[in-house]
């Protein structure tokens, strides 16, 4: 093969690996490159490649995405087999008979490959929307402030970080494994949240056992339970953090107005230097972001916008907008 084609075909099977662990929409699969590689090639093997990298990649195999998200993505790659193909592929076969007879449940797996070619495993709802709450899976918020703190690790590194409606936890497992904060603390209001966030800390090798050993990849963490409309000034002042995040959390105004309470809060109980603080965002409704600006000058909280950055490390959503804006206390 030349090694053009090699390169293409490694692009192509990274596309489909960091698409699938993470159980994105198989609308956003690049479908339309691999018929046209099917069609040049006369054997299967790119098929099992890309069998490889999805369904029997080994993170997978431990923690697959949903049944019936396997089995869609099944039916999807035995389709563009059969229009190019005559002769079956058994192992394709083989996989959709064992997700034909599997059970169904509202709790998936998405994994997230971070640039050290570490996966984070999230054990995720399979809805957008359960239980009343909106945290029981990754929003790209999450995702891009992650990356961004995977490229500005500087920011977290010996420091105790606090983070604000901390949902499935990505922001605060890649921050974790990638950037050596002292100190990390998840936090959330719902308790199916918090519940599937210590799960998440387990299923990623972090301990929350008081005394639990820490190291340059495991740092001190724990997981509180934080309402923004109720925590007050003493409750707050028992986690001196040195920077505070949170990620999609100006979705409607309502909880916009609870977090510049509890970023005013925060303010009063600094002792000597203020924490940064960041807040990441998806723009879906500018009056929403709009809104949240206006609140944080009436509160006196100076802001600013950090320079957006490519979109590079996580599979995000084609047409989303994201920002981060950074906040003075
Ligand atoms: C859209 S989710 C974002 C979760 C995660 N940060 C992410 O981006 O994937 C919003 C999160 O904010 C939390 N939240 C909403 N209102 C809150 C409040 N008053 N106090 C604490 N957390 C709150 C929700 O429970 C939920 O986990």
């Amino acid at each position: 093969m030349a090694p053009e084609e090699a390169a293409e075909n490694l692009l192509l099977l990274r596309s489909f690996e960091r698409r699938y662990l993470a159980a994105r929409p198989l609308r956003s699969f690049p479908w339309q490159i691999l018929e046209e590689k099917l069609k040049e090639s006369p054997d299967s093997e790119l098929l099992q490649e890309v069998l490889q990298k999805t369904v029997k990649h080994p993170v997978c195999v431990r923690h697959p995405p949903s049944v019936k998200y396997t089995r869609c993505f099944l039916s999807e790659l035995i389709r563009k087999h059969e229009a190019v193909h005559t002769e079956p592929l058994d192992e394709l076969y083989e996989a959709l008979a064992e997700v034909l007879t599997a059970a169904e449940s509202t709790q998936c797996h998405r994994s997230y490959l971070l640039p050290s070619g570490t996966a984070l495993t999230l054990s995720e709802s399979t809805a957008i929307v359960s239980h009343g709450t909106t945290g029981l899976v990754t929003w790209d918020a999450a995702l891009y402030l992650a990356e961004w703190a995977i490229k500005n690790p500087a920011v977290f590194t010996h420091r105790t970080v606090l983070e604000l409606g901390s949902g499935a936890g990505l922001t605060g497992l890649a921050i974790c494994k990638m950037c050596h904060p002292k100190a990390y603390i998840f936090s959330d209001c719902h308790s199916r949240v918090l519940e599937q966030l210590r799960g998440n800390m387990l299923l990623n090798g972090l301990s929350l056992e008081p005394g639990a050993i820490t190291d340059a990849e495991r740092p001190q963490v724990m997981v509180a339970q934080l309402d923004w409309e109720v925590a007050t000034v003493p409750q707050l002042s028992v986690f001196h953090p040195d920077v505070v995040i949170a990620a999609d959390v100006l979705y409607c105004p309502e909880v916009i107005l609870s977090l510049v309470g509890v970023l005013q809060r925060l303010a009063a109980c600094h002792r000597d230097q203020a924490p940064d603080v960041y807040v990441a965002f998806t723009v879906r409704n500018p009056e929403t972001c709009q809104l949240f600006t206006t609140e944080l000058g009436r509160a006196g909280i100076r802001w600013e916008a950090v320079p957006p950055q490519e979109r590079k490390l996580f599979p995000y959503e084609e047409h989303s907008e994201t920002s981060i804006l950074k906040l003075t206390l």
